[in-house]
């Protein structure tokens, strides 16, 4: 039995109901398996720029850095698209990365078969991808200085900057090759490196690193090409290791091979202090507040903070398989229904989920006893 405790960012949007639903089903763990969770609530993104005119209050990162793990939502809406850089959601949602050192972000794609008529690809392209994109997250074109306007000779310029520098590259390709080792052995570096510097220094780090893991193959594939062949052959993809804005563009369009951007989770891993675990989606404004959203993806988000986090392995199996069983038992949120098939709200779906978690263990005990 263990006692951990849990910061929860909810943020804005479809994060607040998303997150609810979460807590939801990690207090139905935490009665079943007899564990104590301590949840702790913070701000971040418009919600904490309205009240507390920072998208990342000093509150919210200490409490962040006084806990076990960190389940986060959403951050973001039009409500405050016109606010300048540092008062945009966005940036609280950046900056916690940062200050936290989360640089690993690994986001599973992972097939479920009751759900293969919700992609739009072919059954023979998308049955049985289990790929694993591990995207580069406190580096590259989202944090590289100088960003920012100008005018100059009287024209108005913009610039960004993808920077990169040797260490940031070789931790993120090296977990990327532990990662694989447990896998199918086999790691995808996506760059642009017939056209980027940045990309070029990439592979040659990729290259030595590879030295380290002879057992895993190592092959180099531009990003055009990637983008590609995640729609055209999927299965050929185990781990895929890339760059900031490389991962999050690839990580959207993968999600498609599930059936929706509301079933993929992330876990944001650092090696000096608490994760922090979310889905890979934003605040959603079209349908929030609706109880519509898919809840599935913060909910295998928290699983994840079960296995990795807290070493809770058959705790964070007992939500994976309580979601593959709802799904199977027909269960759709609007983004995953078919015509004709009955749309469950958020909560509905949490709460099936729920019951599932328990109904899985009225089965356990009658096993144990008449085992
Ligand atoms: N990690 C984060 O906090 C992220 C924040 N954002 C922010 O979110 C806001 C909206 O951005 P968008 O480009 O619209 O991306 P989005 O990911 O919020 O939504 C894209 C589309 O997917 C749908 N969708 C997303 N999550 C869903 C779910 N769980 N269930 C059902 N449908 C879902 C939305 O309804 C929308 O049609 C922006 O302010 C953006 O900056 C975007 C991506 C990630
Ligand atoms: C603020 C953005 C970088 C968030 C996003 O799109 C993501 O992390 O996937
Ligand atoms: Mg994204």
């Amino acid at each position: 039995m263990g006692s951990y405790r849990i910061a929860v960012l909810p943020g804005d949007g479809i994060g607040k109901e998303v997150t609810r639903g979460a807590v939801e089903i990690l207090k139905t763990i935490e009665t079943r398996f007899g564990h104590q969770f301590e949840f702790e609530f913070g701000l971040i993104g418009g919600a904490a720029i309205d009240q507390k005119g920072t998208p990342l209050p000093d509150e919210t990162l200490a409490i962040c850095h006084e806990s076990d793990a960190i389940l986060l939502g959403a951050v973001g809406g039009p409500k405050w698209d016109r606010n300048p850089a540092h008062l945009r959601p966005e940036k609280g949602l950046l900056q916690i990365r940062k200050e936290m050192n989360l640089f690993a972000n690994l986001r599973p794609v992972k097939f479920y078969d009751s759900l293969m008529d919700s992609s739009p690809l072919k059954k023979e392209v998308i049955q049985g991808v289990d790929l694993l994109i591990v995207r580069e997250l406190t580096g590259g074109l989202y944090f590289g200085k100088p960003s920012g306007r100008m005018v100059e000779n009287g024209e108005e310029k913009a610039v960004d900057t993808l920077l990169y520098k040797k260490e940031e590259i070789k931790r993120i390709v090296k977990a990327a090759f532990e990662l694989a080792r447990k896998r199918k052995k086999k790691v995808t570096s996506v760059d642009k490196a017939n056209v980027l510097e940045s990309s070029r220094m990439w592979r040659e780090i990729a290259e030595e690193v590879a030295q380290e893991f002879p057992d895993v193959t190592l092959e180099h594939m531009l990003v055009d090409n990637a983008a590609m062949q995640l729609i055209r052959s999927p299965q050929q993809f185990d781990v895929i290791v890339t760059e900031n804005m490389f991962g999050d563009i690839l990580s959207d369009e993968a999600s498609m091979l599930t059936g929706s951007l509301g079933m993929l989770p992330s876990a944001s891993l650092s090696t000096s202090g608490p994760s922090l675990y979310e889905p890979i989606h934003g605040s959603a404004p079209d349908i929030a507040g609706q109880n519509k959203a898919n809840p599935i993806a913060t909910i295998l988000s928290a699983a994840m903070m079960l296995r990795l986090s807290f070493g809770l392995s058959e705790e964070a199996d007992a939500i994976e398989k309580a979601v593959q069983q709802v799904l199977a038992a027909g269960l759709r949120t609007a983004d995953i229904a078919q015509k004709g098939q009955r749309v469950v709200s958020t909560d509905e779906m949490v709460n099936e989920i729920k019951a599932t978690i328990l109904d899985n263990e009225a089965i356990f005990h009658i096993m144990t006893v008449y085992s």
